[in-house]
């Protein structure tokens, strides 16, 4: 199976957790994502509004005739759905390779059930081989970047982007991320950083992988 093939079979999968009439639920960003998006009309009688976690999201499921809320109009979700960069076996996740990663922390601590959806390559032993996105305020970038070479990390620039916030990313290689829960809080401790694109504090409950053999996982 190739990539795309990975992605529409995993999405597929996600939609039986869309299981309730009149669910608000909460979409993600990304390529696997867009998958489900466009599979989402087949559900959508159960769902009555969904929040999204960017501007690209927003356009598909709007072209959709998907009815879009903020977050702040419908008080928490029962249900996210979204992509992932990589994952370790405890469904910690690294994420923001879209530069989503603010909102899509919003609305993963928002949601009652995360469902992350991804295939087998994502799937890594130890965290940090994708280089760990990281949102800062404009004006901190540089001096970001220097506390996290103290941490060991080789942080990049990804220039040229402003994410939906307008805001700056820089991508951090290089980090061995033995301890995520702990890495987590201390990088969105300097000042500066709106949020890092480790999701191990509020990790994903469930993750649906698609393996190359043709099945979907459940972990
Ligand atoms: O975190 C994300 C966006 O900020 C995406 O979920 C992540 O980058 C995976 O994307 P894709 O499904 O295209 O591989």
């Amino acid at each position: 199976m190739n990539s795309e093939q990975l992605k529409k079979q995993v999405a597929e999968a996600a939609l039986a957790y869309i299981n309730d009439y009149d669910m608000v639920i909460g979409i993600g960003t990304g390529s696997t994502v867009n998958q489900l998006i466009d599979l989402l009309p087949q559900v959508k009688n159960r769902i009555e509004a969904v929040v999204s976690s960017s501007e690209a999201s927003t356009e598909r499921l709007e072209a959709l005739g998907f009815n879009v809320k903020a977050l702040n109009q419908t008080g928490d979700l029962s249900l996210y759905i979204d992509g992932a960069d990589e994952c370790d076996a405890h469904n910690r996740l690294i994420k923001g390779g879209g530069g989503a990663l603010t909102r899509e922390k919003i609305i993963a601590a928002a949601s009652k059930q995360f469902v992350c959806i991804i295939d087998e390559s994502k799937c890594v032993d130890l965290l940090g081989a994708f280089p760990l996105p990281i949102e800062v305020l404009p004006m901190a970038r540089s001096f970001v970047a220097r506390q996290m070479v103290k941490l060991g990390g080789q942080p990049i620039y990804r220039e040229g982007f402003v994410t939906d916030e307008g805001n700056q990313i820089i991508d951090i290689h290089n980090l061995k991320i033995l301890d995520p829960v702990e890495l987590e809080l201390k990088i969105n401790q300097i000042p500066g950083v709106v949020t890092n694109g480790l999701f191990a504090g509020r990790k994903a409950d469930v993750t649906l992988i698609a393996q190359n053999d043709g099945t979907v996982r459940t972990q």
